[in-house]
């Protein structure tokens, strides 16, 4: 079982900041939001998202010692994760987006932290991560990702790994099912749950391309994620209508998809008939190198 161990004070220097963070856009947050609620199996009586994200946020984590801060990533509506112990100032990211570098690095400058793992819950299909170029900015961070992923990373994770910041640590749960590397980092104390694409909120993730799988998604997030405690929150990966964090309860008794039979559940998920991610093509081959793909 491999543990990322508490590091002696690394010294880390935040690189050539240019501070230019992009924005919530109304147009591309409309557009996902239509593709989504288009999908069958997902509610679409939600409003899109269309102004400030922040302003959604209705349940954090209270977790005393622990910072937590959820940000947002417009174009691919993905979010980010940064936690940190306030004690060590120990801290890690999670599902970091190319396009919101800046804007991350500055936080974690300000904010005085020492950033050690960027840990990816799957090899993404709809942006690139930053978390090869934060490397390159930051001595001493690691990346993670899950061995079954495909991709490099500093750190292959397995079931059961911890990753911990401080006191802190998140457990790694094999979620696989929208891809073959997917995991939920599950909070020590089982608070909350990072559960990457795997399960969305009223939603979960496709599992039409990359060693997609239907049955084992349901399996998955029936085993891992559901037997959870009803109050662990859940903080996905993607939104595409403006909600911020559900709760395991909820999930369980509302997701439209989960509260399938799996026979169901499989017939629904290979009809989905999504348009394809956008950036696809160029998104996996530079998230198996960390997004740091040259050509
Ligand atoms: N419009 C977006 C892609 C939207 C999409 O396919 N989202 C994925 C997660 S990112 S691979 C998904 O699993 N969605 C589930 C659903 O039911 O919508 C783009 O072009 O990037």
């Amino acid at each position: 079982m491999c543990s990322v161990i508490r590091r002696v004070k690394p010294i880390q220097r935040v690189a050539a900041l240019s501070l230019r963070p992009r924005g919530h856009t109304k147009e591309s947050s409309y557009a996902a939001a239509q593709d989504r609620s288009s999908s069958p199996g997902v509610g679409s009586f939600a409003a899109p998202l269309c102004g400030n994200a922040r302003s959604c946020c209705s349940m954090v984590a209270k977790t005393k010692g622990l910072l937590f801060r959820q940000m947002f990533e417009g174009e691919s509506c993905t979010y980010t994760y940064l936690l940190a112990d306030t004690e060590t100032r120990e801290a890690i990211i999670i599902d970091p987006v190319l396009e919101t570098i800046d804007r991350d690095l500055r936080l974690i400058q300000e904010l005085d932290l020492k950033l050690i793992v960027a840990v990816n819950t799957h090899c993404h299909a709809d942006h690139i991560t930053s978390s090869g170029l934060m490397k390159k900015r930051l001595v001493g961070l690691k990346s993670a990702i899950s061995r079954f992923s495909g991709a490099s990373a500093d750190i292959q994770l397995a079931e059961g790994d911890k990753i911990k910041f401080g006191k802190h640590y998140l457990t790694v749960n094999n979620t696989p099912g929208h891809t073959d590397g997917c995991t939920t980092l599950v909070f020590g104390d089982q608070s909350m749950a990072f559960t990457g694409d795997s399960l969305l909120i009223r939603g979960c993730g496709r599992t039409d391309f990359q060693q997609g799988c239907a049955s084992r998604l349901y399996e998955s997030i029936h085993t891992k994620i559901f037997t959870l405690p009803d109050e662990c929150l859940v903080y996905p990966a993607h939104d595409y209508l403006g909600q911020t964090v559900s709760t395991v309860g909820e999930e369980r008794r509302f997701n439209p998809r989960l509260t399938k039979t799996k026979e169901e559940f499989v017939k629904l998920m290979n009809n989905l008939n999504l348009p394809k991610p956008k950036k696809i093509d160029i998104s996996v081959p530079a998230n198996l190198v960390c997004g740091l793909h040259e050509g």
